[in-house]
């Protein structure tokens, strides 16, 4: 009877407790649009590497908010309708103590360039619609670039358990296995990674102790050099005078034909030294589909010729060599997925010719084959895939060999790669310099000796009573 009862209250006592979530809300506003994540860990675990999941993410209508600067308090009210999904997603009495946050990026760096008070006015505007929520609203301030790097870095290596990994005696002792990380977005492109080397930049060097275990990262962040203002460069090197409003662009598909104004594309600083006077007000864009040039044109954005340091990516910027693995995630995978060629396997030459392939499909064909894809996407992809090729290897210094070691990533065990993950860890010190104190027994196993240590007791008491009840037995030394 002692024994059972011994049981039972191992069993209650140790049953688990429901479990007491936390949420948080992040929202990631874009240059070119904005998202807003909600993410979910257990209250008891949250010092623990790799809890943290993305339960829900929503996908802001229209642009980023950087473009309502002509009419600031419209960028608040277009965040509506996700903020009141988040409403519906966490748990009434979970709100009032949900962390929400708000980080914009390169978009508004740029807006921020070109007039500070409307950023400020945007920035201000975002933020009373984010107060009018029930939940606890942390800020809605711009990143900087060196942030949206670390903070990419953290996401993806928390999210592939890596941290965790490398905490603990043996995983100290080992190099670390960390994957650098690269994010593309549509105004800036981030590169992070551990390197052995000294980081001779100042700007370019983090430190971070993570669970128990130090490392030495360089990241840079190049403003203008995301994708959707590296087109505009790119378009702006061939700008007619005044006489004549067409461009032959090779990046777009032929037969593809788009209209854009001069005042649209001057107005982003990317393109201050690019400007040109007699310039008509409209251009015509008409495609004509060849990688060759179209990579020629593009490489025209990287300026390899100065460098003050022992060696340098382009623009006289800083970067060690190369090291380990990496997750390209945001464009870097939507182009490379679209293009069907996110295969770990698929040699830089078989990507090269696979891009030099879809540049040389006629508009027409690619329209007809992918009538439910957006056209700006669409329309883009020739465009992006060399881009992607450019930056990477002309860029960065990515070439046959080391291109096995880029893993273009969406999401990673259901949460989206991209830096809303890691600056959440961050704001809310989830993740913690030395390695947290854990039980060394698991739930189940403590659940399991416990049974079987109070079967072993039954046993024993059983066997002594019969022993004494036969006195032979005690006289073989049974007990
Ligand atoms: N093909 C495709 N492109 C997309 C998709 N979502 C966004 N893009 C484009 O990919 C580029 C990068 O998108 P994001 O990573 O969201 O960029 P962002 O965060 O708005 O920009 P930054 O502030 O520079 O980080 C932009 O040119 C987008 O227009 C998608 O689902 N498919
Ligand atoms: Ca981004």
């Amino acid at each position: 009877m002692g024994a059972v009862a011994l049981i039972t209250t191992a069993v209650v006592q140790n049953k688990p407790l429901p479990k007491n979530m936390k949420y948080g809300i992040v929202l990631d506003a874009g240059s070119s649009h904005t998202s807003v994540y909600i993410y979910e860990w257990p209250a008891e675990k949250e010092n623990d590497t790799g809890v943290v999941q993305q339960i829900d993410a929503c996908k802001v209508d229209g642009n980023g908010i950087s473009s309502y600067a002509h009419d600031p308090p419209v960028a608040g009210l277009s965040l509506q309708k996700c903020m009141d999904k988040a409403r519906e997603v966490i748990p009434e009495q979970q709100q009032r103590e949900t962390p929400v946050y708000l980080g914009a990026t390169a978009g508004m760096r740029l807006l921020r360039l070109n007039n500070a008070t409307l950023a400020d006015e945007v920035l201000s505007s975002v933020g009373s619609t984010l107060r009018s929520y029930p939940f606890e609203f942390q800020g809605a301030r711009i990143i900087t670039g060196q942030e949206e790097g670390a903070y990419g870095w953290i996401t993806i290596n928390y999210l592939l358990g890596n941290f965790l990994e490398n905490s603990g005696w043996l995983g100290r002792l080992k190099q670390s296995a960390t994957f650098g990380a690269l994010d593309l977005g549509g105004a800036s492109t981030q590169i992070t990674f551990v390197s052995k080397k000294e980081i001779e930049s100042q700007e370019n060097s983090l430190h971070f102790r993570l669970y128990g275990k130090s490392y030495d990262v360089y990241t840079h962040s190049y403003l203008c050099y995301g994708k959707d203002q590296a087109l505009r460069r790119q378009i702006a090197y061939t700008i007619p005078d005044a006489n004549n409003s067409t461009i032959l662009d090779p990046c777009f598909n032929s037969g593809y034909r788009r209209n854009t104004s001069t005042k649209d594309l001057y107005s982003s600083p990317c393109i201050a030294q690019q400007r040109i006077s007699t310039a008509p007000s409209n251009i015509e864009i008409k495609g004509t589909g060849n990688y060759q040039l179209c990579k020629q044109k593009v490489e025209m954005i990287f300026n390899k010729t100065q460098c003050t340091y022992s060696q340098c990516s382009f623009n006289g910027i800083f970067q060690p060599n190369l090291e380990g693995e990496f997750g390209a995630f945001s464009a870097y995978y939507f182009v490379m997925d679209f293009l069907k060629l996110t295969n770990e396997k698929i040699s830089l030459e078989r990507v090269k010719e696979a891009v030099k392939t879809h540049c040389s499909r006629p508009w027409e064909e690619v329209l007809k084959e992918f009538p439910k894809i957006k056209e700006k996407y669409l329309s883009e992809y020739c465009f992006s895939g060399t881009y992607i090729l450019s930056l990477l290897e002309n860029g960065f210094g990515f070439n046959s060999e080391n291109w096995k070691d880029i893993s273009f990533l969406g999401k990673i065990k259901g949460s989206d790669a991209g830096w809303t993950l890691g600056y959440m860890l961050n704001l809310t010190n989830m993740i913690p310099a030395e390695l947290p104190y854990s039980p060394p027994l698991s739930h189940g196993s403590y659940i399991g000796l416990m049974v079987f240590f109070s079967i072993l007791l039954v046993f024993i008491i059983l066997t002594c009573w019969l022993s004494l009840r036969k006195p032979k037995c005690l006289q073989k030394g049974i007990i």
